[in-house]
């Protein structure tokens, strides 16, 4: 499904990574690791199209994500390690915002259901200026179950989330590839989840 072919990366004057070479079926999890600045961010907004590689390609189903444009994008979820949430918008409306943006519109109930299922049941109405880092991720991470994409790209989705949280996330990456969605994450911690195939990149 989902393929770098000798990808390499320059930011500034400086070559972060080169020669990066993966090849992901449907129901694996790629783990990028790497140490503060070793690239990991950069690469996921690559594989997201959102930059180029200075050399290599990126193919999706075989076909480079250069001439696939929309098509792709309509396949891809992505989310940031900032979760980028909107301050002044309600919980409820920077849900339903976040996923009309991604090209899937869903109705206040839709939005309600997955917003109690991330535990925020009782603050869809509180602006999200109010709420705490890790309930901030909350609602960034809700999109996962609203979104009906194939490949999830997503950047220490992990960070700011209490125990619960962490059980509950790893529960819809490992019912995502169960599925045969495939997956590419940073996380700087370990992860508990079963999948056919998880594999590790690691970036010096
Ligand atoms: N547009 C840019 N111009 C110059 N340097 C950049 C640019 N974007 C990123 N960098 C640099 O590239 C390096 C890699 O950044 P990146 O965010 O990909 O690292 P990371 O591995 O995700 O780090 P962290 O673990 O801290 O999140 C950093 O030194 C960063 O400052």
């Amino acid at each position: 499904m989902l393929q770098g072919v000798n990808l390499a990366c320059v930011r500034g004057d400086r070559e972060l990574f080169k020669d990066i070479n993966f090849s992901l079926d449907a129901g694996s999890l790629l783990q990028v690791r790497g140490p503060n600045g070793s690239g990991k961010t950069s690469l996921l907004r690559m594989l997201c199209g959102l930059s180029y590689p200075a050399a290599g390609e990126i193919l999706w189903n075989g076909t480079s994500i250069r001439s696939l444009d929309g098509d792709y994008f309509a396949d891809v979820t992505y989310i940031g390690h900032l979760s980028g949430t909107k301050d002044d918008l309600t919980v409820l409306e920077n849900l339903r915002i976040s996923s009309a943006l991604a090209g899937f519109e869903i109705s206040a109930n839709q939005a309600s259901e997955a917003l109690k299922h991330m535990g925020l049941k009782g603050r869809e109405a509180l602006p999200v200026k109010v709420l705490s880092q890790g309930q901030r991720r909350r609602v960034a991470l809700a999109r996962l179950l609203v979104c009906n994409t194939t490949l999830w790209i997503l950047d220490e989705p992990l960070v700011a989330l209490d125990v619960m949280a962490v059980k509950l996330i790893q529960g819809l990456l490992e019912q995502h590839l169960q599925r045969g969605g495939v997956i590419v994450m940073t996380t700087h911690q370990e992860i508990e989840v079963t999948a056919a195939s998880i594999m590790q990149l690691h970036l010096a």
